[in-house]
């Protein structure tokens, strides 16, 4: 069974566009799809983070207004010339925009989405269905070309550790030798359209036998690592280990060597490289350099901001304190049976009344970082700085 965290039928002769997305709040234990019939449904489920991910949030919005939009013109209700379409579309994307502020990948679908509504729109001859159509056929893009690209920042990554770590030249040369990665929050097939970015490195390792071990940490308050890259790891039969986020330090230490390198995400990378990621990212940065291990960020272009200088422009979302002082599961009974079935508890795990700060990411600054893979390459600094000038250049 392949993971899917976004299932999006195109439109046929007799029915408009459908989408679905697995409800990550019931994983690990439940799966369970809900349908998104337009832009409304996915600004709730993105905001409660029943889809979540950077890339992952920016199809399905783009998906759910292709959605919206294919449904009107089945319905014979799309408003009645090109520009009104347009303007509809701008609308919608602007409000899409406003469930979640750290990852850019939503902003620049947005951006590149109304272009292609306006440059629609100017088409001679253009009509209202004829802007849809160009709405609804890129927004479908995104969602192919995001798998593509999370494979080819898989096979970038896999061969740089191969390349550029004592662990990756040992195991080249023997097999006996471990290489192992330790990750952190949810990058997958569940963040993305398909495969994942720092999990498609640890994927695309492991299909080269390069992978002795994947370390994924818990990834408090909201359990990405526990419950859903656990769940990824699992599913693909990845020898894989959980820690708690605490544990890092310990697990590096013990390592050495055959801890070849700490991959995590990304949710925006500012223009000099520092990179906004799931809060505890940073710590994971300090370590590795203290410990001696590179420090790798997997996103594809769409991640990268040049518009934001540094981290220090970057808006970090806060989220609510019950993520901290609350956990939430099915039930499991006094045998270790976990109640699959059952609705989900919710435990007070804090004194109440205490005051929480909850940041949902942090920053990770450029100097800590020792290369961003892409889907055109792994950039490295040159002289001290990260220059993304060349890689939007390339093609895919
Ligand atoms: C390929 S996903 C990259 C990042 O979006 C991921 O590491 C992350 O921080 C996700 O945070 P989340 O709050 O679960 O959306």
């Amino acid at each position: 069974m392949v993971l899917q965290a976004i299932q999006y039928e195109p439109a046929s002769a007799s029915s408009p566009p459908a989408l679905r997305i697995l409800d990550q709040l019931l994983l690990p234990h439940r799966t369970v799809y809900e349908a998104i019939a337009g832009c409304q449904e996915a600004h709730a489920a993105i905001k409660q983070m029943k889809v979540r991910g950077a890339p992952a949030i920016a199809i399905v919005a783009a998906l759910a207004l292709a959605v919206e939009i294919g449904a009107a013109a089945v319905a014979g209700k799309l408003p009645s010339s090109a520009d009104e379409v347009k303007e509809r579309i701008g609308d919608r994307l602007d409000y899409l925009k406003t469930s979640r502020p750290t990852a850019v990948n939503l902003g620049d679908a947005v951006g590149k989405l109304k272009v292609v509504a306006k440059k629609a729109a100017l088409q001679s001859g253009a009509t209202a269905e004829s802007v849809a159509q160009a709405y609804i056929e890129a927004a479908e893009r995104m969602l192919v070309d995001d798998v593509s690209d999370n494979k080819a920042i898989g096979e970038h990554g896999a061969r740089w550790i191969e390349e550029n770590t004592a662990a990756g030249r040992q195991r080249k040369a023997d097999k006996s030798h471990a290489l192992q990665v330790l990750t952190h929050c949810n990058t997958g097939s569940l963040a993305t359209a398909g495969y994942g970015t720092a999990l498609g490195v640890i994927r695309s390792l492991r299909a080269a036998d390069m992978l002795t071990r994947a370390y994924c940490t818990e990834t408090r308050p909201y359990n990405q690592g526990s419950r859903l890259t656990a769940y990824e790891l699992v599913h693909d039969a990845i020898p894989a280990t959980l820690i708690t986020d605490s544990m890092a330090c310990a697990l590096l230490a013990r390592e050495g060597d055959g801890l070849a390198a700490v991959v995590v995400g990304a949710d925006r990378v500012a223009a000099n490289g520092d990179t906004a990621n799931k809060i505890g990212t940073y710590s994971l940065a300090v370590l590795a350099r203290h410990h001696g291990v590179k420090f790798l960020v997997a996103a594809p272009r769409t991640t990268i901001d040049l518009t934001t200088a540094s981290g220090n422009d970057i808006v970090i979302e806060e989220r609510a304190p019950e993520e901290v002082t609350r956990i939430k599961g099915p039930k499991v009974t006094a045998e270790g049976k976990i109640q699959v079935d059952e609705a989900a508890e919710i435990i007070s795990i804090a004194a109440t009344g205490i005051d929480v700060w909850n940041p949902a990411f942090d920053v990770t600054p450029a100097e800590l970082i020792d290369g961003i893979i892409t889907e055109v390459g792994v950039v490295e600094k040159v002289d001290g700085r990260f220059d993304f000038g060349t890689i939007f250049q390339r093609p895919s």
